[in-house]
């Protein structure tokens, strides 16, 4: 019987084999490579690749030789694929109109709309973002402000996409998707809640409390202590906070920040009661042009790829392959289509990085729809 040293030498043998001929046909992909930049035949062809694995698994005797060669020419041509898109991109095929790369945002002077009303949290995020002085407006939603946006009756929305606790704000998700506006910009801000009410009122006066659902989440276990009390989901903490105001009632609380409180006339019956101390959004800042900074370090992108095995992770290895980092994946359900979703992904980089570059040329051409949110 023989060794385990005389075994891996056979093996090494066997390797050196299988290394010698994956240069040799990568070097093939590349010629075909070169040929589809003259001719501008597609990179991927599903036929071609169906054949070969066929015809690879039909050599194959047994199931389990059957499945790992089939996996195995997957990723010989997904290798040959990204190779493919490498020469592409560095003949300049791109695809679709670029991004325009900025020095800076043209904040000046600029209109900057926000969702609810006077003392909401988007305000402390917009004044964050663009300055106490800067000229803002509210509108009541987020709809209408992404609408404000592509109609251009605003420059920038700052709207909320993310909380700490939480998590992610599904319908600014749905709306990315059905507006063609594009993230230049992002902000974090901590979000501190109040239980606030008409000055003098009293805990046992109180009945129901008004909120963005999400703050209320995030005061849950405040509110679980007063269990009697009615939970009531409104667009906005501080159109919670006007409401508790323009009803004058006393049976009526809002949870919102000390500052809509104060924009409001409430008093504040309890401060922080967030579940977690360090609670924060984070905000977007859209617009409707297509730009981005050139020091962008974040691009946002939103991916459908066919409802099959495998098809996600055939859709991140451009990123693993690129050596990007993937930051956050989200999915949202695709209307119409039911159990099937897209994927909202953040991956670190710039739209000009060349790594970049290759992974959306190969997610363009595989995925179903492939959408750049925007570079910030
Ligand atoms: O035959 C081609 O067109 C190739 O580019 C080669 C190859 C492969 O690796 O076998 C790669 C990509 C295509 O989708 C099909 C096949």
């Amino acid at each position: 019987m023989s060794t385990l040293e005389e075994l891996r030498e056979q093996m090494d043998e066997v390797d050196d084999q299988i290394a010698k001929l994956y240069r040799e046909r990568m070097h093939l992909c590349d010629e075909i490579g070169a040929y589809k930049v003259r001719s501008g035949v597609k990179v991927l062809d599903r036929q071609r690749e169906r054949e070969k694995l066929q015809h690879v698994t039909g050599q194959m005797e047994d199931e389990f030789c059957k499945k790992g060669v089939r996996e195995l020419f997957e990723q010989l041509m997904s290798m040959g694929r990204k190779l493919q898109y490498q020469r592409l991109v560095e003949a300049g095929a791109l695809g679709r109109l670029p991004f325009i790369g900025v020095d800076s945002l043209d904040a000046e002077g600029a209109r900057v709309v926000f969702p609810g009303t006077e003392g909401a949290y988007s305000q402390a995020a917009t004044e964050h973002y663009f300055g106490k002085n800067c000229n803002s407006f509210y509108v009541k939603t987020f709809r209408e402000a992404m609408e404000a946006i592509e109609e251009g009756s605003a420059d920038f929305a700052v709207l909320p996409i993310e909380n700490s606790t939480a998590g992610a704000v599904d319908e600014m998700y749905d709306l990315l998707v059905e507006f063609e506006n594009y993230i230049v910009g992002e902000t974090v801000i901590p979000i501190q809640n109040t239980l606030s009410a008409l000055p003098g009122t009293k805990f046992d006066e109180i009945e129901r409390v008004y909120s963005k659902g999400v703050a209320l989440m995030q005061a849950s276990r405040f509110l679980e202590e007063h269990g009697d009390w009615q939970q009531i989901s409104v667009a906005n903490t501080a159109i919670a906070a006007k409401k508790v105001r323009d009803e004058q009632d006393k049976s009526q609380a809002a949870v919102c920040s000390a500052y809509a409180a104060e924009v409001h006339g409430l008093e504040v019956l309890a401060d922080n009661i967030n579940d977690e101390s360090g609670n924060c959004t984070r905000f977007i800042v859209v617009t409707n042009q297509k730009i981005f900074l050139k020091d962008a370090s974040k691009i946002s992108l939103c991916v459908e790829h066919s409802h099959e095995s495998g098809s996600l992770y055939h859709m991140l290895s451009h990123f693993i392959y690129n050596d990007l980092n993937m930051t956050k994946i989200e999915s949202r359900p695709i209307e119409g289509r039911n159990w099937e979703y897209r994927f909202f992904i953040d991956i670190e980089g710039n739209l000009a990085d060349a790594a970049v570059k290759n992974a959306i040329r190969g997610l363009r051409e595989e995925a179903r729809s492939l959408r750049i949110l925007g570079n910030y």
